[in-house]
């Protein structure tokens, strides 16, 4: 098989950076693995090795330039990246996905629609740099998907909100009208709300579905691999297995953008620090107290920018953060009968 390089995704912006690439070759990674990646290039598929950069530094949909002896020398600077915090104690970045245009955000009109999830999504999106369009899945077994569509509409006027039955072929079609070839599209949600069935929809694969799994004996295919696959019709997806809850990562820009009337409003506190709690001149209060901003929200809005700041302090932050918390915790219980009455 041989590709153009524009129908993998290659664009001026990649162009741009090969001014001084002689003798190198373009490819995009597909798969990942410790010592060898797959990747795709005008002559087709390839196996690439990569003696100078790790593993970890490079991600499925990256755009790397290799030599003649395939050894990848460079990886090309990414339109977005996915990424989130390792697991384990060392508070360490692992990337996920790179240069997906649209981020399909899944969720279904029953018990896992949670606006709190989607808003997080939302900015997990922005922060990476990718479109997002919120698709809702199961309205074949929903009397009403309009309250869904509503309540996700509230969050932002703009965003795109495709209803469908991931069953149906008709799914696959309003979905790709979103990622139009030669883009690439990615998609997060809980377990269970259709992923792969749409993703089968779209590539014409028969990767198991959770209602495949259900029947099999042997429980469960676990994949944890990340990998590229063409979509039928052109365009590219990039398949996270176990990507249900990415954790934020330096959000507070992706946080911000989803929130920016809040966000805006805050400039507008009287002290740049403002919590908003009982500082003089707060103007995120006043909003509430005036009636023009839910609580709801403000407290959404908090959390998430609290959640931020975990993910984001490293190991000995957070011990440290701890130990200042039961320090006050203790001093407050002390002080408890000194203190003055609010
Ligand atoms: N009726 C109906 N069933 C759906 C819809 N979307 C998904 N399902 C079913 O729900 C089950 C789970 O769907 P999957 O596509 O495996 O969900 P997933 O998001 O990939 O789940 P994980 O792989 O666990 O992350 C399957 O039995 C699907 O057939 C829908 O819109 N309508
Ligand atoms: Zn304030």
């Amino acid at each position: 098989m041989t590709n153009l390089l524009t129908d993998l995704g290659w664009s001026s912006f990649y162009q741009a950076q090969c001014d001084d690439a002689a003798g190198l070759t373009p490819y995009r990674l597909t798969e990942i693995h410790r010592s060898q990646m797959s990747a795709l290039g005008e002559a087709g598929e390839v196996t690439l090795t990569s003696p100078k950069l790790a593993a970890g530094e490079l991600a499925v949909g990256d755009w790397v330039l290799a030599d003649p002896e395939m050894r990848i020398q460079r990886v090309l600077e990414r339109k977005s990246l996915l990424q989130r915090r390792a697991a384990g104690t060392d508070a360490q970045t692992q990337l996920i996905a790179a240069n997906v245009d649209t981020l399909f955000i899944v969720t279904s009109c029953n018990d896992d629609f949670n606006i709190a999830r989607i808003e997080r999504f939302l900015a997990l999106a922005h922060e990476a740099g990718c479109y997002p369009v919120l698709v809702l899945t199961k309205a074949d077994l929903c009397d009403d998907t309009r309250a869904y569509e509503a309540e996700a509409q509230a969050l932002d006027p703009m965003l795109t909100i495709l209803t469908v039955n991931a069953r149906d072929p008709e799914a696959a079609k309003a979905v790709a009208a979103w990622c139009k070839p030669p883009q690439t599209a990615a998609f997060i949600g809980s377990s269970g709300v259709g992923k792969t069935t749409l993703t089968n929809g779209l590539t014409g694969g028969d990767a198991a579905t959770g209602g495949v799994r259900e029947d099999d004996a042997k429980g469960r295919h676990v994949t944890t691999a990340r990998s590229m696959h063409p979509m039928q019709h052109g365009g590219w997806i990039i398949d996270m297995p176990g990507m249900r809850a990415l954790r934020l990562l330096d959000t507070r820009e992706g946080i911000d953008s989803v929130f920016d009337d809040l966000a805006e409003l805050e400039t507008q506190c009287r002290f740049s620090d403002c919590a908003h709690e009982t500082e003089p001149g707060c103007a995120v209060r006043a909003a509430i107290e005036a009636g023009e901003l839910d609580l709801e929200r403000l407290q959404r809005w908090r959390k998430l920018r609290a959640g931020e700041a975990k993910n984001t302090e490293t190991v000995a932050e957070s011990r440290a953060r701890e130990r200042r918390f039961s320090k006050m915790v203790k001093g407050v219980t002390k002080g408890a009968g000194k203190r003055k009455g609010r």
